[in-house]
């Protein structure tokens, strides 16, 4: 179970920079995170990858992505937030977790694929291990598509217990594959398990029981689902695509919808 990840305003040398300087950063005091789902809703750039990375960090799984035992890196650099921050937590030591983002997706299924081949390396559980696909239904994720490698590491590696952070999981996915996550990720919750996702999908935010987060060039705040901008967004849209549409692509300046 997460508590709270509380701000060291103290360790920071320069407010002024990254990634201080983000509104919804710059706002935290301490966040609460004591929920069974805790979501981070709100526009690109606004700093939900980089509060994701740093729960991550904090709780020692790779913050390119993965479990504690998986050690590659991309060529993004890591934010300093979680050496100014503390996670308040309750969670058994041997807890499973893991961290699913998008964006590393593709490194991190060549990763699994090379630590599979290389026999020479321990693989990350160390001698003797079965192969990594094992965890993940036994194939290869490069032979799946992105999407259906989402839903096998929910179906398969995903346990009750466990704590999962999943930065952008609908990137890949269909809509009825995103009710289907909607479904497995309750039902892992049943059973115990914890998840924090970054999300722009309407779908996935009424996740049930979510304590959603927004973060906008205001700060930080908590909001109910049909408080959120996305969905209002979406609903406005679905409910008259074509004058929506029609409006933004008019030759005089196209209006914006932000209310
Ligand atoms: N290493 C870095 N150094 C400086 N600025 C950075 C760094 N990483 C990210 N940023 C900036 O911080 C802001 C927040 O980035 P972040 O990736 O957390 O946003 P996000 O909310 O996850 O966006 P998206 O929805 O597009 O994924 C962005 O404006 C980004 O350009």
């Amino acid at each position: 179970m997460l508590i709270s990840l509380r701000m060291e305003w103290d360790r920071v040398e320069d407010r002024a920079a990254y990634p201080y300087n983000l509104p919804a950063i710059a706002q935290i005091d301490e966040l609460d995170l004591d929920a069974p789902i805790v979501i981070f809703v709100g526009a690109n750039g606004s700093g939900k990858s980089t509060l994701m990375e740093a729960i991550a960090v904090h709780l020692g799984c790779n913050p390119e992505g993965g479990s504690p035992n998986f050690n590659f890196d991309t060529a993004k650099t890591l934010s300093s937030l979680h050496q100014a921050s503390r996670l308040a937590r309750r969670i058994r030591r041997n807890a499973p977790r893991f961290f699913y983002r998008a964006d590393a997706y593709h490194v991190f299924a060549t990763e699994m694929r090379r630590l599979d081949e290389n026999e020479d390396e321990d693989g990350p559980l160390g001698a003797n291990s079965p192969p990594v696909k094992m965890f993940y239904g036994g194939q290869d994720l490069h032979e799946m598509s992105h999407g259906q490698a989402v839903i096998r590491l929910l179906r398969n590696r995903f346990r009750g217990g466990g704590i999962y952070l999943m930065d952008e999981p609908e990137a890949a996915l269909a809509p009825e594959t995103q009710l289907e996550v909607i479904a497995r990720i309750a039902e892992l919750v049943r059973k115990g398990a914890r998840f924090v996702l970054a999300t722009h999908s309407p779908l996935l935010m009424a996740l049930p029981g979510a304590l959603i987060y927004e973060l906008s060039d205001e700060g930080i705040a908590r909001k109910s689902y049909a408080e959120l901008n996305h969905v209002r967004l979406y609903k406005r849209f679905l409910g008259d695509p074509e004058s929506m549409v029609a409006r933004l692509t008019a030759p005089e300046e196209p209006e914006l919808f932000d209310d």
